[in-house]
C-alpha cells in the first residue's frame, strides 16, 4: 500500500452527528435532548415537534448517517486504507457516551472525529467539542482509560465537499421550467443562528460581524456561483439567506431568512428561485421540513418556482474527501509536510481549534482543541 493510505497514528474513526428521532414516541425526549438548558421557548418546541410528527415522528438523520458509514467503509475498502469506523451522536442513540466506551473496549487509543458539520461555529464545532469531553470525563469516572481524540478541520472548501453541491445547483437549475431558467437567482441556505455566536465563530483573529461562519458560507457560495457561471455561461444572481431560527424573538438571529427573501426575490420580479442548503450535510429535517415544507409552501402561495438542490450526503466524492482529510491529517501527526486541499479565498482550516475560537456563553471543558485539558 502506498505511503499515503496510511491513517497511523489513528486507530479509528469517530463519526460525529447529531441524531434525530425514530418514531413518534421518540420526539419528545429527543427535542429534550436538544434543547436542555438552551432556552429555547416552549412554543417553539411544540412547533418543531409538529414537524417530526407531520413525517411520521421520524427524521431522516440516522439513516443518511448509516448511508455515509457505508459510502466511508466502502471507500476505505477500495482504497486500502485499513481504519475501523464509528458512530455516535449528540441527541439521539448510538450515543456519544455508549459509542466511545465500545471503542474504548475495542482497544482504540487515538481517534479521529468527524461532525457532520462543515463549518465553524459554536452549535456545528465546539459543541461536539464539549460533548466528546463529557464523554471522556465519563469513560473516566467509570476507570476506563480514554482514548486521545483528534477532531478533522472543517471541510466547507474540500472539493468533494462542494463539487456534488456544485452539481446540485445545476441539476436543480436545468430541472426549473425553461423560460425562467435563465433569469433563475440562487439562494444559499444554512442554519440561522445568534449573531453574537456567528460574530464570535472561528478562530479569534475571525470575529467580528458575522464572524467565520457566514465569511465561510460566502467563500462556498461563491464558488458555487462561479462554477455554475462557468459552466451555464449565466451569472445566476445570489444570497446567502437563513433557515430554521430558534431562539427567543428578541434575541437578533442571522437573517433574512429563506421566506421572506423569497417574497422579497418575487417582488423584486424575479421568476425563479433555486434553493441550496450549503449549511446541511444530508437532506435531514431542517431541509424536509424547512425547505421542502414550509419554503415551498411559501413559493406556492407566490407562484414563484422554486428548486430545492441537493446536499452531499452520502456522495463518494465526499466520502474520498473524508479519506483525503484523515490521511492528510495523520500525515501531520506524524510529522510530514503536505499540502493541504481547499479551494476558495479562505484556504484550509486549522487543524486544531485555538483558544477562544467558537466560544460557549459559559465556558465549559472542549476536548481536541488548544484549549483541551487532556488533548
Ligand atoms: C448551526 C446549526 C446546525 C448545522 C450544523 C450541524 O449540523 O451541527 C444545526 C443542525 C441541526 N439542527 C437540528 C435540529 C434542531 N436544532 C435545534 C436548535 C438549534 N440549532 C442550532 C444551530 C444549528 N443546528 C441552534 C443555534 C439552535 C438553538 C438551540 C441551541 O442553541 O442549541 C432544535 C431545537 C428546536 C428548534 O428550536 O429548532 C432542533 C430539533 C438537526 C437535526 C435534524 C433532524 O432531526 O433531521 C440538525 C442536523
Ligand atoms: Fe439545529
Amino acid at each position: 500500500m502506498p505511503d499515503a493510505l496510511d491513517a497511523t497514528p489513528y486507530d479509528a474513526l469517530l463519526l460525529l452527528s447529531f441524531g434525530g428521532p425514530e418514531g413518534p414516541d421518540d420526539v419528545v425526549p429527543f427535542l429534550e435532548n436538544v434543547t436542555r438548558g438552551r432556552g429555547i421557548p416552549k412554543e417553539r418546541l411544540k412547533e418543531v415537534g409538529q414537524h417530526y410528527f407531520l413525517f411520521g415522528g421520524v427524521s431522516p438523520i440516522n439513516d443518511q448517517n448509516r448511508a455515509l458509514l457505508d459510502a466511508l467503509r466502502k471507500d476505505f475498502a477500495e482504497h486500502g486504507l485499513d481504519l475501523p469506523v464509528y458512530w455516535g451522536n449528540r441527541n439521539w442513540a448510538p450515543y456519544l457516551t455508549d459509542t466511545l466506551r465500545e471503542m474504548a473496549a475495542d482497544g482504540r487509543r487515538r481517534i479521529l472525529v468527524l461532525t457532520t458539520s462543515a463549518y465553524a461555529s459554536y452549535s456545528g464545532c465546539r459543541q461536539y467539542r464539549e460533548n466528546l469531553a463529557d464523554a471522556l470525563a465519563t469513560l473516566r469516572a467509570e476507570g476506563l482509560e480514554p482514548p486521545r481524540i483528534d477532531k478533522l478541520r472543517h471541510y466547507f472548501n474540500h472539493p468533494g465537499f462542494v463539487e456534488p453541491m456544485i452539481d446540485g445547483v445545476l441539476r436543480s437549475l436545468a430541472d426549473l421550467p425553461e423560460d425562467v431558467r435563465a433569469g433563475a437567482h440562487i439562494a444559499f441556505t444554512t442554519h440561522s443562528i445568534p449573531t453574537s455566536a456567528a460574530d464570535t465563530s472561528g478562530p479569534v483573529e475571525a470575529h467580528g460581524e458575522g464572524g467565520a461562519y457566514v465569511e465561510q458560507h460566502l467563500d462556498v457560495a461563491e464558488l458555487i456561483a462561479d462554477a455554475v457561471r462557468e459552466r451555464t455561461g449565466i451569472d445566476h444572481p445570489w444570497r446567502l439567506v437563513y433557515q430554521s431560527r430558534s431562539g427567543a424573538p428578541h434575541i437578533p438571529w442571522l437573517e433574512p431568512d429563506i421566506c421572506d427573501h423569497l417574497e422579497e426575490r418575487h417582488a423584486a420580479g424575479v421568476p425563479a428561485v433555486v434553493m441550496a442548503p450549503i449549511g446541511f450535510v444530508s437532506d435531514h429535517m431542517e431541509v424536509l421540513y424547512d425547505l421542502d415544507t414550509e419554503a415551498e409552501a411559501k413559493a406556492a402561495e407566490l407562484s414563484l418556482p422554486v428548486r430545492r438542490s441537493a446536499t452531499v450526503g452520502a456522495d463518494p466524492r465526499f466520502a474520498a474527501a473524508v479519506r483525503e482529510l484523515i490521511t492528510e491529517r495523520a500525515a501531520v501527526e506524524r510529522g510530514q509536510e503536505v499540502t493541504p486541499c481547499a479551494l476558495g479565498a479562505l484556504g484550509p482550516s486549522h487543524n486544531l481549534c485555538p483558544v477562544g475560537c467558537c466560544p460557549a456563553r459559559a465556558p465549559r471543558p472542549a476536548a481536541a482543541g488548544a484549549d483541551s485539558p487532556y488533548a
